[in-house]
């Protein structure tokens, strides 16, 4: 599956929206994917997660543990993702602000991969990182469905995007005066 057809998946969903966004980095954007028009839909869901899959199989030599996904947007790509690649899927969710693996234990050496909805700094996938390697975990590799850095951000594992999709952003003191006319909106669950 290409970029085209991705992003066309999320337009078909109404997921590409336009404004003035405060992503979870707090940088600013007049893009925000909302992946979660795009994952109450069972079949799109399917469609993206089953090709990525097939691209983490092909990039991921040896066993595979688990499936990582952190909480909230990561959830539902980690769990479809993990039913392709015949895994089980756990999550990380946030406890006091930080990614806790709170509802499972792993065994430490455990080969796991990581599977988000939207990479943009990879902010979210490096602390999902401490997170499991703070377990022993041998995390071999992390997954998302669009990469809004286009392969610019390194995560310090390698990255797997099945659609890379570059967006501007910009942070909140350097804002362009079209987009500081508009009042910001934050649609993410960091710090909420
Ligand atoms: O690469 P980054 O700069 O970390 O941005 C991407 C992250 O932002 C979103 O999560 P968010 O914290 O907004 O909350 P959500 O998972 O509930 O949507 C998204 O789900 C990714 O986890
Ligand atoms: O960077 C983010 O926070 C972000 C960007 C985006 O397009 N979609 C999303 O869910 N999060
Ligand atoms: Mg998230």
């Amino acid at each position: 599956m290409n970029t085209d057809e991705v992003l066309g998946i999320f337009r078909e969903a109404g997921a590409v929206l336009e404004g003035h966004f405060i992503l979870t980095s707090g940088l600013r954007s007049p893009v925000f994917l909302q992946k979660a028009r795009v994952f109450m839909h069972a079949d799109k869901t399917e469609r993206l997660c089953k090709a990525l899959a097939e691209k983490i199989r092909a990039a991921v030599p040896g066993p595979i543990d688990y499936v990582v996904g952190p909480a909230i947007g990561g959830l539902i790509p980690a769990y479809e993702t993990s039913r392709h690649l015949g895994a089980p899927a756990i999550w990380v969710e946030r406890e006091g602000g930080e990614f806790r693996l709170r509802r499972f234990e792993i065994a430490k050496g455990s080969r796991v991969v990581i599977v988000e909805d939207i990479v943009t700094t990879g902010l979210s996938i490096r602390e999902t990182i401490d997170c499991l390697r703070a377990l022993g975990a041998e995390v071999v590799a992390a997954a998302c469905i669009i990469d809004r850095s286009a392969g610019k951000t390194d995560v310090g594992v390698p990255l797997i995007a099945l659609a890379e999709y570059e967006v501007p952003a910009y942070p909140a003191d350097r804002l362009p005066p079209e987009l500081a006319a508009i009042p910001a909106v934050k649609p993410g669950s960091r710090n909420i």
